[in-house]
């Protein structure tokens, strides 16, 4: 089996973070292992605190998992600081770790923030060139890509610009457009410096989202760990995540999070289908 590695914060309502990482995982047929850089006081309302650990107990987790396991793939969700971003860097080429998925988390949709502004420049300078894939949502491309958030909302143009920061491909999600109820799709756009690739779902209309750009990388570094390659991972996971929204429970009194569950029920079914 297949193993990948999330280095994220961790979402005590466990609809976000390394708990919909984890959940993703599992059900991707992975094996799941974890290097949490903060804790939060979340839940399905928004995050009441932020606890980040030190650099040195983040480092120590890090050596302690690459020093033992030989990951296919691995993602990094909250990473809280530029201290913890560049020591991860150096770790990820010390180990020459493949299969890099980077999701710049910088703020909750609940508008909390994730991430201290200063690190902003470490993303770009450090991680982002040892990434195979970065996935930042419409909000998060602009910021990096230094752009007014009011201006330039073209989804090629941030992607022309975020890929001279070294990954070998991009990822726009359709992000806060999609977000609106009015919205009839949900387009996230692929780049790779020559080719643009369009994936299309149907837009849910739900506020029910929690955890949906964690779950997306997840999936991604799970189906490269598998061998798939980039085209392939995102589009899989493009449909795992649009079920995952569409076949939402409720948890909690907020926005409830993605249901990685369906996964399951559409294996099993297929499975039966090929054995009845
Ligand atoms: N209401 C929705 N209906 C369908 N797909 C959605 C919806 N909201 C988000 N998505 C999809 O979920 C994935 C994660 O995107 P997004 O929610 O923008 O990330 P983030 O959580 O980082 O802001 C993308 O593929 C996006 O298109
Ligand atoms: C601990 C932690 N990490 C990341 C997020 C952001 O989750 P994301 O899937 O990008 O989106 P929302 O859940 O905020 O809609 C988080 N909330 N907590």
């Amino acid at each position: 089996m297949k193993k990948v590695l999330t280095i994220a914060g961790s979402d005590s309502g466990g609809g976000a973070g390394i708990q919909a990482d984890l959940k993703t995982m599992t059900v991707h047929q992975v094996y799941g292992a974890s290097v949490i850089t903060a804790v939060t006081a979340q839940n399905t309302l928004g995050v009441q605190g932020v606890k980040t650990l030190s650099v040195q107990a983040v480092i120590s987790q890090l050596d302690s998992v690459l020093r033992d396991i030989e990951f296919s793939a691995l993602k990094t969700g909250m990473l809280a600081n530029s201290q913890i971003i560049e020591q991860i860097a150096a770790k990820i080429k010390e180990y020459s770790l493949p299969n890099l998925v980077v999701d710049p988390v910088m703020v909750a949709t609940s508008g909390d923030l994730l991430l201290k502004e200063e690190a902003v420049e470490t993303y770009k300078e450090k991680l982002f060139p040892l990434a195979e894939i970065i996935t930042p949502n419409l909000y998060e491309a602009k910021v990096l890509a230094g752009v007014e958030t009011e201006e330039n909302n073209d989804p090629q143009v941030l992607a022309e610009k975020l890929i001279t920061y070294g990954s070998s491909w991009v990822l726009i999600k359709g992000g806060h457009t999609t977000k609106k109820r009015s919205a009839k799709k949900a387009v996230d756009l692929l780049y790779d410096g020559s080719q643009f690739i369009e994936f299309e779902a149907e837009h849910i209309p739900t506020n029910n989202t929690h955890g949906t750009g964690c779950t997306l990388s997840a999936a991604v570094a799970s189906n490269l760990a598998r061998g798939m390659d980039m085209e392939k991972a995102v589009g899989q996971a493009k449909k795992f995540i649009t079920g995952a929204i569409k076949n939402n429970f409720p948890v909690g009194q907020g926005n409830s999070p993605v249901n990685h569950f369906w996964r399951l029920q559409n294996l099993q079914h297929s499975s039966n289908q090929q054995f009845s």
